[in-house]
């Protein structure tokens, strides 16, 4: 381990100032297994201070008009997009992504998320009716709900974080965010941007440490009433029930168990890459990730023997290795989480046909303590199985048979979760039959993840509460009211 004076140090964001904290945590490079940065083990302290800068912040920031706060945004956006090389290179190395994928998609996605809430925050309207016979007018309006506490995960860290604070301070909010604790680099980066972007002191507060400490501070706030939440599916839970005794508006935006429906007449050229891409994209760290693939029982072996061996085609390698098409996963205690879902499928008598335990993994010796493991593929399992019903986030994905399109349907919507599905068929009537059925908040067929940021967002059952998108992200963040003239 390098000595304390060899490592990056992060500090609170507080009021627009760095602060430091009196307590810090390790973090480790995922590509190597050793500390190399330490975040602030933040608390009920640090909140309380985050609270009041925020407090003192929201009149002058909710007072400004739409076009001002825009302009913000848009500065903000530049400059992240100015340091796009720094901040990938600091995301690749935080959370073991490849550099390709934070250069390609965090940090751009993470600029736009800016660009598009500067823009769409100009184009709202409200709603008017007339009640003649009475001599009534009425009109809605909405007003920023006032301070918004704001939790993001470690998968996507400033692309998710960003979708959060974009929206909420675009509508008139301030802000208190906690990033992961696993992955806080790239948002401790962005706060050094944002005097230069115009965004005033308090407006944006970011304090970082974990989620029991820190979070549960920021959820249990009274002056909080409304939190954004991304990430599993207990923490939510936990998160409701700080909540409740306040009634704050929640956000939950939780995990998924993906299914993959591919009919015989789906055109494999395009699905095969495509699916093995949704199955192992950020080494299948994403919510929206296929981790179930239903094959039509006539092309089940043709399908199985392409996807094998396009999946030993997607190459583990270092994060830094511009050709690999995936890094290392967040932490030792994830990787073990995922392993232990492989040999659990063993045990039950299924197939790993190639990754983990059948292919070697080969990496430099700098690197053999990472957290890498090669994307792996299971079959001749039960739906029943473990591995075909809960959450696994990361590189393993289930093939197996169906006959029917009724039978299909049941059995892709036979888990708790319900966030996203891919449909692959050239039959148009099928595909709006099947996707119609599907209890999943997303469904992408012939294709997945083609984002449209202005539609909702966001999955059903266990998979969340609310959707996020250009109107409704506008929508949680501001409050309604209905006001009526008698003339
Ligand atoms: N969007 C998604 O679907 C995501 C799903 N996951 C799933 O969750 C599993 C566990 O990953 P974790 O990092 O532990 O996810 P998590 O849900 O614990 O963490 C997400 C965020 O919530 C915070 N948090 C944790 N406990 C909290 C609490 N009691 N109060 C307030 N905030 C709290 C964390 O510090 C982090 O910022 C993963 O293996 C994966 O299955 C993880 C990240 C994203
Ligand atoms: N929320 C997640 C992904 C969102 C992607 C998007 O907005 O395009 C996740 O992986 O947790």
């Amino acid at each position: 381990m390098a000595g304390t004076k060899a490592l990056l140090t992060l500090e609170n964001f507080i009021n627009g100032e760095f602060v430091p904290c009196n307590s810090y945590l390790d973090s480790y490079d995922p590509s190597t297994g050793d500390v190399y940065c330490r975040v602030p083990n933040s608390g009920k302290e640090e909140i309380e201070a985050a609270v009041e800068a925020a407090r003192a912040a929201f009149p002058g920031w909710s007072a400004r008009s739409p076009q001002e706060r825009s302009q913000v945004l848009h500065r903000l956006a530049d400059l992240l997009e100015q340091s796009l090389e720094e901040l990938a290179q600091a995301e690749s190395r935080d959370q073991g992504k490849t550099i390709t994928l934070a250069r390609t998609m965090d940090i751009p996605r993470s600029v736009q998320n800016f660009r598009f809430f500067a823009s769409s925050i100009l184009h709202h309207t409200s709603e008017c009716t007339q009640m003649d016979h009475v001599g009534c007018l009425h009109y809605t309006m909405r007003a920023p709900v006032g301070i918004a506490g704001l939790i993001s995960p470690w998968n996507l860290p400033l692309y998710l974080l960003t979708w959060k604070v974009a929206p909420a301070i675009a509508a008139g909010n301030t802000v208190i965010a906690k990033p992961s604790e696993l992955t806080s680099v790239t948002a401790w980066m962005m706060c050094k941007l944002l005097e230069r972007a115009g965004v005033p002191p308090g407006v944006v507060n970011i304090v970082f440490g974990t989620g029991p400490r820190v979070g549960e501070a920021l959820v249990s706030h009274p002056e909080v009433p409304l939190i954004s939440f991304t990430g599993s599916q207990p923490t939510a839970e936990r998160i409701t029930q700080l909540s409740a005794p306040h009634c704050k508006k929640l956000s939950l935006e939780l995990g998924g168990k993906n299914p993959a429906i591919i009919f015989e007449d789906a055109n494999l050229e395009e699905c095969i890459p495509t699916t093995v891409k949704s199955s192992f994209a950020n080494q299948g760290e994403i919510c929206l990730c296929t981790s179930r693939i239903f094959v039509q029982k006539s092309i089940y072996s043709e399908f199985l023997e392409k996807f094998v061996e396009a999946t030993r085609m997607w190459k583990v390698g270092i994060p830094s290795d511009p050709s690999a098409s995936m890094g290392a996963l967040i932490s030792k205690a994830h990787l073990e989480k995922v392993r232990s879902y492989i040999k659990k499928a063993r045990t039950e008598g299924a197939r790993i046909l190639c990754g983990e335990g059948v292919d070697t993994l080969s990496l430099p010796p700098r690197n053999q303590a990472g957290y890498f493991m090669l994307p792996t593929v299971i079959t001749d399992i039960k739906d029943d199985s473990c591995c075909m019903k809960e959450e696994i986030f990361g590189p393993v994905t289930c093939v197996v048979p169906f006959d029917s399109e009724e039978e299909v349907i049941q059995r892709a919507n036979s888990v708790k979760y319900g966030l996203a599905a891919t449909v692959w068929s050239s039959n148009v009537g099928r595909i709006h039959r099947v996707a119609k059925k599907l209890q999943s908040g997303l469904v992408w067929t012939n294709c997945w993840l083609i984002r449209e940021l202005n539609l909702p967002f966001g999955g059903m059952k266990s998979s969340g509460v609310g959707r996020e998108g250009a109107k409704d992200s506008h929508e949680f963040f501001t409050e309604i009211k209905t006001i009526t003239i008698k003339h």
